[in-house]
């Protein structure tokens, strides 16, 4: 039912200069982050309704998806609130089929099923649904707003239409010309810096890693991280996630070695209703989540032989099948997998599919065990230390020397998660405000190093901590840690060499 009506809106003239108004904040203001909130935040005013929602539709899938909406005291503007496909909800479905408008002035005792919609302690009494179309006069997208009183927008259906199709158009010319940009863009020359990747570390190690997930972050490659158990996998992995061109679509984590192989697979793929007993509705799988996002499959190691020929299928095809569905549809996801396994190995042994492995091997990322990350110790120390105090709401804590001398000194296996534990515990158990050896509770060195250690060599681990320590306090500023030290500037830069300390990313202020 489009609107071919003459309008009969109480004041059209003022309706006519809000919806101008609105046009050009669209048009001018809207970003791709802040455009969809402001087409809600339109519709919400114009149409006079509590609620409002803006759905975008993929054209290659079908997919229908939620991205802004506007229920004021209950949801911020323009919250996008799950990346589930809407597309069989039956209004929308209405919609999308007969690609007219859809209005239902009351609710009550209507054939049509809302539940989709957010639950309110009143129901949701009136409803409109209006399909939005692209410049080829496809549909791309739905607008809804619903209200809790007996409500018609009928008047106004055709312009919140022309809006909304005005805002996708907008969106999707902004996601063409980032997308332009990313292409021309050298190959890493725009590295972004660590603090963006949410990586602590300055070690020569860690520089590695920072250069290499500079190079995959604008590139569809599948990345492989390996690493012992706890060396921040999980953490790079979304680090490449939210500093590429996919960070503001899902991050979806799935750990394979967590779920038994039937349910992995109807984790990761879906299913239809009726694909086995107690399927009773459909179920969008973990690629469906991601789509246009990233999946990251941890411990891929442990997947099974079986899942791992499907998985193939959807790298190489690009598509999944759900269980109990006769067609398979496309998805938009890059992957991501992570393992402390050696799959080079696996294959070996037949154990990993070895044309999946290269699949997955296309870029591989090595992470160093924490033993490699040569002063690193410290920094992450003093981080986990700070959001530990914040997270406890107690004021940031202090180190004593010998709390650190003893961190540096201790041989730290591999794991990172394990010397956070350590940290958050003596954050815990320090009642002055500052963190002693007694607090971090290390064991005694195997092989009792420090007694083995020479006299030279137990100095410069001391010289070590102090002068990070220093550095530290004075945020990378040498002059003026000189200056503290009451040393020349020179004798600092060759005491910093000799003892091989990495300046990284603390650099000098002036
Ligand atoms: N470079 C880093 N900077 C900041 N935090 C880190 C870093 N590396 C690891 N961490 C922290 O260490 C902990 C373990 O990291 P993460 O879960 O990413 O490791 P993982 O290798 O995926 O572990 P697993 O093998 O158990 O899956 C997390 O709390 C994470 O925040």
């Amino acid at each position: 039912m489009r609107d071919n009506r003459s309008t009969q809106l109480p004041h059209p003239l003022a309706h006519a200069d809000a919806l101008l108004g609105w046009f050009i904040r669209l048009g001018i203001d809207g970003d791709e982050a802040t455009l969809p909130g402001l087409c809600v935040a339109a519709v919400a005013q114009l149409s006079q309704c509590e609620l409002s929602q803006l759905y975008w539709r993929d054209e290659s899938t079908g997919r229908l998806e939620l991205i802004a909406q506007h229920l004021p005291g209950v949801l911020g503007l323009g919250d996008p609130v799950c990346t589930e496909d809407f597309q069989h909800e039956q209004v929308l479905h209405y919609v999308l089929s007969h690609q007219t408008a859809l209005s239902l002035e009351d609710l009550t005792g209507s054939v049509y099923e809302c539940g989709f919609l957010p639950a309110m302690a009143t129901p949701w009494r009136a409803l409109t649904c209006v399909p939005l179309f692209n410049r080829g006069k496809a549909i791309n997208g739905v607008l809804l707003c619903a209200s809790q009183r007996q409500k018609s927008v009928h008047d106004c259906i055709a312009s919140l239409g022309q809006l909304g199709s005005f805002a996708l158009m907008q969106l999707a010319l902004l996601q063409r010309r980032r997308s332009a940009e990313n292409l021309d863009r050298p190959n890493g020359c725009t590295l972004p810096s660590r603090a963006a990747f949410g990586l602590i570390g300055s070690s020569t190690a860690m520089d590695e890693t920072y250069r290499l997930i500079g190079k995959v972050l604008h590139t569809p490659y599948t990345v492989l991280l390996r690493g012992e158990t706890g060396t921040g996998k999980e953490v790079v992995a979304r680090a490449i996630h939210s500093a590429g061109p996919r960070s503001s679509k899902a991050f979806v984590v799935q750990n394979c070695a967590a779920f038994p192989e039937g349910l992995l697979e109807s984790e990761l793929f879906g299913y239809r209703k009726g694909a086995f007993t107690g399927a009773e509705r459909n179920h969008a799988g973990l690629f469906d989540t991601a789509h246009g996002g990233t999946l990251l499959l941890d411990e891929i190691g442990d997947m099974p032989l079986s899942l791992q020929a499907k998985l193939l299928r959807v790298l190489q095809e690009g598509e999944v099948r759900p269980l109990g569905a006769s067609a398979a549809h496309k998805v938009d996801v890059r992957i991501i997998a992570a393992t402390h396994r050696d799959l080079g190995a696996m294959v070996a042994q037949g154990s990993f599919r070895e044309d999946l492995y290269y699949r997955l091997a296309q870029f591989p990322i090595e992470l160093p065990p924490l033993r490699e990350r040569d002063g690193d110790v410290l920094l992450l120390a003093r981080e986990f230390a700070q959001k530990a105090s914040t997270a406890l709401g107690r004021e940031p804590v202090a180190w004593s020397n010998a709390a650190l001398d003893q961190l540096s000194s201790h041989a730290f296996p591999g794991n990172v998660r394990e010397l956070k534990c350590l940290v958050e515990r003596a954050v815990l158990l320090c009642d002055d405000g500052v963190i002693l050896p007694a607090h971090l509770a290390l064991p005694p060195p195997p092989g009792n190093d420090c007694v083995d250690a020479t006299l030279r060599q137990r100095l410069e681990r001391v010289e070590r901590v102090f002068l990070i320590d220093c550095l530290h306090k004075n945020r990378g500023n040498r002059t003026r840690t000189a200056r503290e030290l009451g040393v020349a500037r020179r004798t600092l830069l060759y005491r910093l060499a000799r003892l091989k300390i990495p300046i990284g990313d603390v650099r000098e202020e002036c």
